[in-house]
């Protein structure tokens, strides 16, 4: 079976070209004393694919669920098309931005067309009642979504698994029924999490036919991935994180010639190393609750 990504129309939530699609201004979010993303700016213009890249723990992850309402950002604001993003998931999605994870999360016991489907309830007009009742809007609702679904399931190349079941396909196709679920919110921007994360090489391949496939529609699209390979294929601008800062962004040939970023992926120091001032932070906070435990009696074995 092969994906079915020649032409295609628009897609229904498409920007308008030269419009900025998102626009992430001094994003950062802590846990307790860690700062997992430290002021980070960013921006996702219609027609674009963007790439995130970092080391493992860079904040890379942290970064997309500030994007969309899974974190409230400790600082900094996120806005889609001008408009300042909602702090609820189902909201951002809403909006217009449709996300896929890490960890594929299917409804492993339905089938590929109802996984779809449940994709699409943001864009269900039908209330409660005229669910409850099954009048003919409802109906006609309803085959709307349906043949949405079966069009997005023939524009990943599933049309002909619609009735299986997910837990059924192999890895590579589960990957694949992700991203038609997100593209079924009918979003202006797609975020992708390691979208070929244990695909062979000719999976990822064709993932990265179908993510300029979804380019072409005009949705913009924001990606993590490990495999450099397939980023730099990919993207017209890369953003490279490194201990939650942005150390450089540019397009492929940019970042790939910068030092620092082969350094920080050899692990190796490099100047201005955005850690330090992390590392100072913690340390600072350390030496504080210690005064405050060393003035408190009896406190001293608790830690
Ligand atoms: N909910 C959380 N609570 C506390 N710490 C967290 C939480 N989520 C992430 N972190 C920490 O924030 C840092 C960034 O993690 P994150 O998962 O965003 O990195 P990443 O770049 O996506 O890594 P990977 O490439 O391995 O997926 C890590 O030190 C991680 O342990």
């Amino acid at each position: 079976m092969t994906t079915d990504t020649t032409t295609r129309d628009t897609a229904p939530g498409a920007a308008v070209p030269g419009e900025t699609v998102l626009d992430a201004r001094g994003v950062t979010m802590r846990f307790g004393g860690l700062t997992a993303v430290r002021n980070v700016d960013l921006t996702v213009n219609a027609g674009e694919i963007v790439g995130l890249i970092g080391p493992n723990g860079a904040g890379k992850t942290t970064f997309f669920n500030c994007l969309t309402g899974l974190y409230i950002p400790t600082e900094g604001e996120v806005r889609y098309k001008g408009a300042v993003l909602p702090p609820k998931s189902f909201k951002v999605t809403a909006a217009g931005i449709a996300r896929t994870f890490q960890n594929i999360r299917l409804f492993a016991n339905m089938t590929v067309l109802e996984n779809v489907l449940v994709g699409r309830h943001t864009r269900t007009k039908e209330g409660l009642w005229s669910a409850l009742l099954r009048g003919p809007g409802f109906h006609r609702a309803e085959a709307a979504s349906r043949a949405r679904a079966m069009e997005l399931l023939e524009f990943v190349g599933l049309a002909g698994k619609a009735e299986h079941l997910a837990r059924n396909l192999p890895y590579g196709e589960q990957r694949k029924l992700e991203i038609a679920r997100a593209l079924a919110s009918e979003p202006g921007l797609l975020l992708l999490d390691e979208p070929t994360a244990g695909m062979n090489p000719q999976e990822t391949r064709a993932t990265e036919e179908l993510v300029f496939a979804i380019r072409d529609m005009g949705i913009a699209v924001l990606v993590i991935e490990h495999d450099m390979r397939f980023i730099f294929n990919l993207c017209d601008r890369v953003a490279v994180l490194v201990q939650g800062q942005k150390l450089v962004e540019g397009d492929s040939a940019t970042v790939q010639g910068d030092e620092r970023v082969v350094a920080a992926y050899l692990g190796e120091p490099f100047e201005n190393d955005p850690g330090v001032a992390e590392v100072a932070e913690v340390e600072a906070a350390e030496a504080q609750a210690d005064t405050v435990t060393d003035a408190v009696p009896g406190k001293e074995n608790d830690r």
